[in-house]
């Protein structure tokens, strides 16, 4: 097993002389990045921030984990995209893929639930109804403390926790946000709540390693200073320059080069389905920071070998308009040798002695190569297992490419101007139809 996460182009399709002829515009976006001149550089607190971050606050995070974990049986984290997603990311891919119906005994965590990442009555609903007569804790997470899924969800558990526990709600609820103008931090001011801070320069996206992510991923049982240690390892080794040095910087160029070939789809490919918000992190982190001015590379994801069976056709003979990234786990956390059957009337004896993991890994392999030889580009990074630290170096990983890739994109990897609209529009339609109601009641 590797020590490092490494990226392997051996099946890109690409010539030396595409990368070769992107050496020095990454360069000049790497100049641009570490100098802090480039566009959205007053949103580059991630960029220093495992080496950097307020050391106060993550104890802070860390006793008031204990804490929950003490008194809760359910942590409910309210928020959406950057405000949940990270924090999901890691749990999801750390955690035991039943422990929800693990037995108590073996289950020395308080439960996750995620809420305010979506608008439907049933799901809220239904959240209420697990959590009655259920010790619980609420962490709402916020950065501009208006997004208007989170502060709905918000409004209605705040109201069950007073209803619930009077007085001590007040001691269950935590506040992430910013430290200014936040409609929520006024809020968790007036109430007493407990506060944790996103920095200002630091968008949701890339806000996985600060209180947003770390506080639930604590509170889940996960060893939040391995994951600071990953982090802080992959900011040091992927701020060489040279790409021959930097595997982090040329998964940023490599996927440029192909999305100069016309190729405009990126497949993330996992074969884990522990890895399912990580990917859907990393969507978010791609689709957000590179999708507009009309370009950018769509993010899209595909668990293997599940989705073999529904999309690998469009993959194999398809639109050549797309590539993938495969994500390789060296070493599963779990195994399990098949062993022979004496009537072997499956057929299945040809594999007794090697693990699941192993057929898991052929099918990989027969997958890349049926894949390339259908003309599909395939990018891969191998990490040698999911522990804290890995998932910590890979998340960072991502951060940097995406910083990297966006600027010889030639946007800005750090607004979401368009994600604005339709948060206008439902807001328009919503008091439109206040106004209505209105004046029917005169
Ligand atoms: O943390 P907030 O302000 O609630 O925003 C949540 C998410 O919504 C977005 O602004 C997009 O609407 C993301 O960029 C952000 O991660």
């Amino acid at each position: 097993m590797g020590n490092n996460i490494v990226f392997n182009d051996k099946n890109s399709l690409l010539r030396d002389h595409e990368i070769e002829g992107m050496k020095s515009q990454l360069e000049l976006v790497h100049n641009e990045l570490h100098s802090k001149t480039g566009k959205g550089n007053d949103f580059l607190g991630w960029l220093d921030y495992p080496s950097s971050f307020d050391r106060q606050e993550f104890e802070r995070v860390k006793s008031a984990a204990k804490k929950i974990r003490k008194d809760s049986e359910i942590l409910v984290v309210a928020g959406i995209g950057g405000s949940y997603l990270g924090a999901r990311a890691v749990i999801e891919s750390l955690k035991h893929s039943f422990s929800e119906l693990l037995p108590r005994e073996k289950r020395n965590s308080p439960h996750i639930l995620y809420v305010g990442n979506n608008l439907s009555s049933n799901y809220i609903m239904e959240l209420l109804e697990v959590i009655r007569g259920r010790e619980i804790s609420l962490n709402v997470i916020s950065k501009s403390g208006k997004t208007i899924e989170t502060s709905i969800s918000f409004r209605i558990l705040r109201e069950y926790m007073e209803k619930t526990y009077g007085e001590r709600a007040r001691d269950r609820i935590y506040v992430t946000t910013d430290r200014h103008n936040s409609a929520i931090g006024d809020l968790a001011k007036l109430e007493g709540y407990q506060t944790f801070t996103i920095p200002g320069d630091i968008g949701g996206r890339y806000s996985v390693f600060t209180s947003v992510g770390m506080l639930p991923v604590a509170v889940a049982g996960f060893d939040v200073d391995e994951i600071m240690r990953g982090a802080s390892d992959a900011q040091i080794e992927y701020s060489e320059p040279d790409i021959e040095k930097n595997p982090c910087y040329r998964y940023a160029v490599e996927r440029n080069a192909l999305n100069r070939r016309g190729k405009d789809v990126e497949i993330l490919t996992i074969y884990d389905p522990s890895l399912q918000y990580l990917a859907e992190w990393w969507k978010q982190l791609f689709g957000e920071s590179e999708g507009k001015d009309g370009k950018g590379i769509l993010p899209m994801s595909l668990c293997f070998t599940t989705d073999l069976h529904s999309m690998g056709q469009y993959i194999q003979d398809g639109k050549k308009n797309l590539f993938e990234t495969v994500i390789n786990v060296e070493k599963p956390k779990k195994d399990f040798y098949m062993f022979a059957d004496n009537e072997n009337l499956d057929g299945l004896n040809y594999l007794s002695g090697k693990t699941v993991d192993f057929i898991n890994k052929k099918a990989m392999e027969g997958t890349m190569k049926a894949h390339v030889d259908g003309g599909v580009s395939n990018l891969m990074i191998t990490i040698p297992e999911l522990n804290e630290y890995y998932i910590g170096k890979l998340l960072y990983f991502f951060q940097k490419a995406c910083a990297i890739s966006g600027y010889m994109l030639g946007v800005n990897p750090f607004d979401q101007p368009g994600v604005e609209d339709y948060k206008r529009n439902t807001i328009e339609l919503l008091k439109a139809d206040e106004k209505k109601m209105n004046l029917n009641i005169i």
